[in-house]
């Protein structure tokens, strides 16, 4: 185990001494058995060997790398990101307990004025239940995408959503800018996700751009509070834990206190996510496409705002030279977490975000080591993660972001030569101890 965890290390930031601009590595796949009818199209990956690298095909990976090396971090630091633009079509996830309104969104989103033509697809269980005004053209049978008169299309998934996305794009590419996938109430994010880098037809034309999480304002404390036999996750919890983008809807039906202690917890479970409050999911387009959850230019953004997009409360926490936990509201959930043995039903136990913030370089390969053994050990209870590194020695700033066991990395602009070399780590998951994070983290450090 412990050789395999060199190897796997060496692999992830080794990437940027390479000049590979974007790496994605799979430590091993997993829970693809949950997302579909069984797909041994699907599970065949996970007997194969436990790596596989992929790099985003055939883009100039490091075509901006000698212009950059010209020029001076401060003139041009946008021009100079090694991060090649990419062009393949985004898909949005919209996920959300039973009846929080994500049908709702929907139909917001496929009748408000955007110009884009938008693919939805509809997951088995919910029915078609897009404004019928909309529906121009409903045909019988086998054929399961509809064209809607304002040129979206709807498609449901009577099979598995890698068909269906798979079948979109060959079957109507060219004819959409951009798909939005409506999950079940009771869906696990992650598998869905999961989907979107383990499959190699999906992988090269389609990107994932965010995960958008309804929560219901009235209801959301029950199904958060809901207590589940041990190992079964609270569905409503990891559909937090992973959003990007946290809509609080239904805010009609409840008070003011109500809603801000809901969008404290929700910050306590997901500090990256932003956070919206709405009635019926009217909510700004933007807010719910083009997000770029994924995107590794986007990672400085989220980790410097981290932890501060709740308009009403800041906690006053700065982050400089230290991690940040955010479990000061869960203590019956730690109390549970200490004897977790002794019981047999638990809450989902202490999904939190923890961020680490800490000036200095990084010894590469402490900082590998560190990484891998941790996505080696820890994948499971690693939701999400987003980072930006100063290795020594590399003149660019590093930047990942990880979902489990998938990891992505690559190095980004050179950093300013007054700017002050700060690492920032949001980490998102189970039973995370802030403590042990950062202190190993603060290991690497030269
Ligand atoms: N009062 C109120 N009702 C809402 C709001 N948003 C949605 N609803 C209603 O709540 C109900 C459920 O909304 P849906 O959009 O179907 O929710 P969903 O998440 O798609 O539901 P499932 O598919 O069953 O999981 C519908 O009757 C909506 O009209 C809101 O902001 N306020």
């Amino acid at each position: 185990m412990a050789v395999m965890s060199t190897d796997l290390a060496t692999t992830f930031l080794g990437f940027a001494k390479r000049h590979v601009a974007i790496a994605t590595v799979r430590l091993r796949p997993a829970l693809f058995a949950r997302t579909r009818a069984p797909s041994h199209r699907a599970l065949t990956r996970v007997a194969a060997p436990s790596i596989s690298v992929r790099m985003l095909k055939s883009k100039a990976a490091t075509r901006r790398f000698t212009a950059s090396a010209a020029s001076t971090a401060e003139e041009n630091s946008d021009v100079m990101t090694k991060i090649p633009p990419d062009d393949r079509i985004p898909a949005t996830i919209i996920t959300g307990f039973l009846g929080s309104g994500k049908t709702t969104l929907l139909n917001h989103i496929l009748t408000a004025d955007h110009g884009k033509r938008i693919a939805v697809i509809e997951n088995e269980y919910g029915e078609i239940d897009i404004d019928g005004s909309l529906v121009a053209a409903k045909t019988t049978g086998a054929e399961d995408i509809i064209m809607l008169n304002n040129g979206c299309l709807c498609c449901t998934v009577r099979g598995d959503l890698v068909r269906m996305i798979s079948e979109l794009v060959a079957k109507k590419k060219g004819k959409f800018d951009h798909i939005v996938i409506e999950t079940t109430g009771l869906a696990n994010p992650a598998p869905i996700i999961q989907t979107f880098y383990a499959e190699d037809n999906i992988f090269n034309d389609v990107k994932l751009d965010g995960v958008v999480t309804l929560v219901d304002a009235k209801h959301a404390d029950r199904h958060l509070d809901e207590v589940k036999p041990k190992g079964v996750v609270n569905e409503a919890v990891e559909q937090i834990a992973y959003a990007d983008r946290i809509i609080v809807n239904k805010t009609d039906l409840v008070g003011e206190s109500e809603i801000s202690s809901l969008a404290q917890r929700i910050k306590t479970i997901n500090s990256m996510a932003n956070l919206k409050r709405t009635e019926y999911g009217r909510v700004e387009l933007d807010y719910v496409l083009g997000i770029g959850g994924f995107d590794l230019e986007r990672i400085e953004t989220v980790v410097n705002e981290e932890g501060s997009k709740e308009e009403h409360h800041d906690h006053g926490h700065s982050h400089h030279d230290g991690h940040h936990h955010d479990d000061h509201h869960h203590h019956h959930e730690h109390d549970h977490k200490h004897d977790d043995h002794t019981h047999d039903h638990v809450h989902d136990p202490g999904v939190s975000s923890v961020s680490i913030v800490c000036e200095g370089n990084l010894d590469l390969e402490k900082a590998n080591m560190w990484l891998g053994t941790l996505l080696m050990e820890r994948s499971d209870d690693i939701y999400r993660m987003k980072g930006l590194l100063s290795v020594d020695g590399m003149p660019e700033r590093f930047v990942f972001q990880g979902v489990h066991d998938i990891f992505q990395g690559s190095p980004d602009r050179l950093w300013g030569s007054n700017e002050p070399r700060i690492n920032k780590i949001v980490f998102i998951g189970k039973n995370l101890d802030a403590q042990e994070l950062e202190k190993g983290f603060k290991a690497c450090l030269l």
